[in-house]
């Protein structure tokens, strides 16, 4: 089989310049859920052009055409997990008659927990291959039977989120009681902060959060810039013999747990300025200060910095890796796999894993596979400045959360030409 691939390679090994970067998507979901469950009162500003949000904002806009009472319909998310969880939460107590189906790999990623919620609220939802996994069907009327509800912390925080988005709209509203660990907690804490700034409050004790019935108020939501995103130019910069990156428009104090790539980062010598208009990050040619990195509440860098710290031959742990499994590919295994081409090992010992990169000699020329995730596109495409040919196969995963990224990448000076690749 044949498949396209880009060739990278980057002789300059220095980038003084500015990147924009597209919206959170992550922010932009929560807003467009939120805009449409206030019926328009609220006003959003600086969507991400990523694709799940360009789906999940057609999505609601067909949806917002069927009604309780007509014909059942199909919907697809594709790959988008935010679209999946939020949209069945937000069709389940309008009592949309649709079944939401997705990708291949949307077919094997749990939403068992969010549904028993919504059973328990007073949905009526089934599943229409395997149960516990997409497609959701939803065939009738909302009738709210309680407010309160468990959930399970640490599969997935966007269960939590989804029951959230919904629950002021619900004549009990929700208490969720989050069962054991929560993972990837900023994201919740950004649901939580973008409902505030549409009127909506809430109370968080322990384990325990509520948000009551309550009417949205007009508002604006400014969406800011990816900082998911902002972690691949962190790596550019750590990578880059000499670079001085500006990224307009984020901020210090962000709504993005994924923020905290600028505290990893000055452990592998990024240093971030924090500017009126935006960050600036800069080179500093320090060396490796810590070997300990935890995940837990941003896993969407996991793949970011253990691709960068292999590439710059520093050994290192990382924890809090345990949802990677189950995202849009089993991040770890792919990880494995790659990082072998460059003669790396990641090996996993009690929930902590063990990166051996110090002293392996990289090959010249690697072809990194993607297995359709947009991340992995990304976390490597970065080592075209220590391996002088890069072949990352699949390149149009990038369109998931960052359809620019390779003209970025031509940007900063990096020499793209489209292959064809012979796949067995
Ligand atoms: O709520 C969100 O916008 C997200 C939450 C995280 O997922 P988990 O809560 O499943 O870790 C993250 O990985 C994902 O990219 C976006
Ligand atoms: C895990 C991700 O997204 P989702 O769960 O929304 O598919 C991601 O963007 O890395």
């Amino acid at each position: 089989m044949n498949s396209q691939a880009i060739a990278l390679s980057n002789l300059n090994n220095s980038f003084h310049g500015t990147i924009q970067l597209t919206g959170s998507k992550s922010e932009s979901n929560r807003a467009l859920i939120l805009q449409a469950l206030s019926d328009g009162l609220i006003e959003v500003k600086n969507l991400s052009s990523a694709a799940d949000t360009v789906t999940l904002n057609n999505l609601l806009k067909e949806l917002s055409g069927v009604n309780s009472a007509g014909e059942s319909t199909e919907i697809s998310v594709g790959p988008a997990g935010t679209a999946m969880r939020f949209l069945t939460a937000y069709a389940a107590v309008k009592g949309t008659k649709v079944t939401i189906t997705g990708s291949e790999r949307m077919k094997q990623r749990p939403i068992g927990i969010l549904v028993n919620s919504l059973l328990d609220l007073g949905a009526k939802i089934s599943y229409s291959e395997t149960a516990g996994f997409p497609p959701v069907k939803i065939t009738g009327n909302f009738n709210q039977k309680t407010a309160k509800v468990k959930v399970k912390g640490s599969i997935s925080s966007q269960y939590i989120t989804a029951l959230l988005l919904v629950a002021p709209t619900l004549s009990k509203g929700i208490t969720i009681e989050i069962e054991g660990d929560l993972t990837s907690k900023p994201y919740v804490e950004m649901t939580l902060a973008m409902m505030g700034q549409c009127g909506i409050n809430h109370t968080w004790h322990d384990n325990q959060v509520k948000i009551g019935a309550q009417t949205f108020k007009p508002s604006t939501i400014t969406v800011e810039p990816d900082w998911s995103a902002a972690s691949y130019w962190y790596s550019v910069a750590a990578l880059c013999n000499d670079a001085t990156i500006k990224l307009p428009f984020l901020k210090k104090d962000s709504l993005q747990g994924d923020n905290r790539i600028a505290e990893i980062m000055s452990h592998l010598g990024v240093e971030t300025t924090y500017e009126e208009d935006g960050i600036t990050i800069v080179n500093t040619g320090k060396k490796l200060d810590q070997t300990d990195f935890d995940f837990k509440e941003c896993p969407d860098l996991a793949q970011t910095v253990i691709a960068c710290c292999a590439a710059l031959g520093y050994n290192a742990t990382f924890t809090g890796l345990e949802t990677l499994k189950i995202k849009e590919t089993d991040r770890v295994a792919a990880l494995q796999n790659e990082l072998a081409k460059l003669n790396v090992t990641l090996t996993e010992n009690n929930g902590s894993y063990f990166l051996d990169s110090e002293g392996k000699q990289i090959p010249d020329e690697v072809s990194f596979s993607t297995y359709e995730d947009h991340r992995m596109a990304m976390a490597f495409a970065p080592l075209a400045l220590v391996i002088n040919k890069v072949i990352i196969e699949d390149p149009e995963v990038v369109e998931k959360s960052y359809p620019h990224f390779w003209e970025d990448m031509k940007k900063a000076g990096f020499e793209i030409k489209t292959s064809e690749l012979a796949k067995s």
